[in-house]
């Protein structure tokens, strides 16, 4: 099954979900297999002249191999003379971008289960040595029943954990801020973990300015100004992930554990199984 060879009339085309960055997804029935998924289609060409043919053969190595409830499935792919198609998971409720400028913004109870199961995610990604890099509301989707999954890995890479065995020769000589860098590398999901704690509860990013200089002054001296509606846990929270010194942010396997995260936890996790605790 892993290895069955698709084409475009392996499916019944459903209706257009949506235009993605490069290209349009389309919800999709397997024939054989009855099995709904969503078909996302690139042309070549825009592929080849906006030359991200690299990352997205990166994006299909990386999330080809990734099983996690929340991470987006990439079954397959395959390619005509001029396309190329990605069978992806289908997610039933569709980009949270888009329910979060629906919504304005999130309660701590919603927010709050959004962040672990991102968390959790992250954490998988990172025991693989894989940074995402790019986590935002634009690159998550919403299950059917309310699950986060993280999708688009076009710019997660793998740590140069495997550029280090190779060097594993000189690694001891390398200095520590040489070989702590490369830490360094996981934590930046932590920063953007703690920004997208931020815009689910406030509606717009902590450091967002119209000319990107000043959001980049913002950020260098994390000029944090958290609104009083914020609950005292989630800026707690906030705060302890949005460090300027990497090693001080708030490490994602304590999250499950931080006192926003337990007071708002459902008392029995929903149908999907949530973020089940281990008893
Ligand atoms: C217009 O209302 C919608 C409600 C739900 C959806 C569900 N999309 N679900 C998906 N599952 N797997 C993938 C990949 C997608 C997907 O990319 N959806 C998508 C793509 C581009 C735009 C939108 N638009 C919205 C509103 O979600 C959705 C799509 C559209």
């Amino acid at each position: 099954q892993a290895h069955r060879q698709y084409s475009l009339d392996s499916f019944e085309i459903g209706r257009k979900l949506g235009k993605g960055k490069f290209g349009k997804v389309y919800c999709a029935r397997d024939k054989a297999t009855g099995y709904v998924c969503a078909l996302k289609v690139m042309e070549k060409k825009e592929l080849i002249h906006f030359k991200v043919e690299k990352q997205f053969r990166r994006e299909i190595e990386i999330q080809s191999n990734l099983r996690h409830p929340n991470i987006l499935r990439l079954y397959g792919h395959f390619h005509d003379s001029s396309r190329v198609f990605l069978i992806l998971e289908y997610a039933g409720q569709g980009e949270m971008f888009k329910v979060l400028r629906k919504k304005g913004r999130f309660n701590d109870i919603l927010a709050s289960q959004y962040i672990c199961q991102i968390a959790s995610a992250l954490s998988y990604l990172h025991k693989k040595h894989i940074i995402h890099r790019d986590l935002k509301p634009e690159n998550l989707l919403i299950g059917l029943d309310g699950e986060v999954k993280l999708s688009d890995f076009g710019w997660s890479v793998h740590t140069p954990s495997s550029r280090r065995t190779t060097m594993c020769g000189t690694l001891d000589y390398l200095p520590p801020e040489m070989v702590e860098a490369k830490d360094h590398d996981y934590k930046v999901d932590l920063w953007a973990l703690g920004v997208l704690t931020y815009e689910f509860l406030v509606g717009n990013p902590p450091f967002e300015e119209p000319a990107h200089k000043a959001t980049y002054k913002r950020i260098s001296k994390v000029d944090l100004k958290i609104p009083p509606f914020v609950s005292v846990e989630a800026a707690d929270l906030i705060r302890r992930l949005l460090q300027h010194q990497p090693e001080r942010r708030y490490p994602l396997d304590q999250i499950p554990d931080h006192p926003w995260i337990v007071k708002n936890r459902p008392l029995w996790p929903s149908s999907s199984g949530g973020q089940r605790r281990s008893s």
